[in-house]
């Protein structure tokens, strides 16, 4: 049966409500988020709170720094050791039958980490404004998420108190994403924008432009997440299928060379966040099945890192 990605409403979960939100509306989020997390793993989230010129703002800054020459981008390169930066195309090749997956990307792991003020001051700014109101938006599904799986409502927050503060003690990383505008030449087998993958961690929350081409498999079949205006879409990662014994799914996706010659000319851009526990939580099945042994949040992600980066 063909599978559609749901829509919630946060309404005052969302973080134009400082206040706590009403216990009703915590309670039919959880309830919403648990079916979403465990038929199809992708959900939209609409009344999020984040505005959308904030959104806004990043994607032109990234823009202009995807522009820079590729001498001047090199200087900001990650490596094995250093996960903040950039990388170029083929850097990361998600499924590895690909030849060539046309995507560049910058991580960031800490506002205090190293940008590329030198060349572009206002990324820094743009996205200090962004991420801390990411972090919130996390903390508050994470919270939905403790009452969807009967746990005490700090469980996983507490799991989770270091994110955006540097790589050495929490991964959670924001991406901004870049895929440039393509040849006919790219419409070939083994090039892809994003090859099919699952993501590696807690949750993503992801920002698209308007340009689409992204897909999820769910329901045996590729469907289509388009951008929804005002949303933000989110994912679950494998580290949390892991943690809940497999009831909520990391679904498989990716984002496919466009056919149509006007969208493939055209580059696009999206925004992730992705979430992760400190990098010492022991994670291990929360039904208390001893099949798997408990991995820490670091080594689980060291792990699929090894598997997809070309330094
Ligand atoms: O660009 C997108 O829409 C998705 C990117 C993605 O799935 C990822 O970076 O993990
Ligand atoms: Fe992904």
């Amino acid at each position: 049966m063909k599978q559609t990605i749901p829509i919630i409403d946060l309404a005052d979960i969302g973080l134009e409500n400082p206040s706590d939100a009403k216990e009703e509306t915590v309670t039919r989020v959880s309830k919403e988020l648990d079916d979403a997390f465990a038929n199809v793993g992708f959900v939209y989230l609409k009344n999020h709170g984040i505005d959308q010129h904030t959104v806004d703002a990043v994607l032109r800054a990234s823009q202009a720094f995807f522009q820079l020459p590729d001498d001047c981008k090199d200087v900001y390169r990650r490596n094995s050791t250093q996960y903040d930066g950039y990388s170029g195309v083929d850097q990361e090749i998600l499924e590895s039958k690909n030849l060539h997956e046309v995507r560049e990307a910058y991580d960031i792991t800490s506002l205090d980490s190293f940008f590329p003020d030198k060349h572009l001051p206002e990324f820094r700014q743009v996205i200090s404004e962004l991420v801390p109101k990411l972090c919130q938006l996390s903390h508050r599904l994470l919270r939905c998420l403790a009452k969807a799986l009967d746990l005490d409502d700090e469980y996983f927050i507490r799991c989770h108190t270091m994110m955006c503060q540097g790589s050495d003690k929490n991964a959670t990383t924001f991406r901004t994403l870049y895929y440039p505008s393509l040849a006919d030449s790219a419409i070939k087998a083994g090039v892809e924008r994003c090859g099919r993958h699952s993501d590696y961690g807690t949750f993503t929350l992801l920002f698209q432009d308007d340009i689409g081409g992204l897909e999820v498999f769910s329901g045996g079949e590729w469907v289509a997440a388009a951008p929804i205006p005002g949303t933000v879409l989110v994912n679950v990662g494998d580290l949390l299928q892991f943690w809940t014994a497999d009831r909520y799914l990391a679904t498989i996706h990716r984002v496919r060379v466009p056919e149509e010659e006007i969208r493939r000319r055209l580059a696009r851009q999206s925004l992730a966040f992705f979430v992760h526990p400190d990098n010492d939580v022991m994670v291990s099945p929360l039904n208390g099945s001893k099949n798997h042994l408990p991995i820490s949040a670091l080594a689980h992600l060291n792990l699929r890192y090894s598997q997809t980066y070309k330094y």
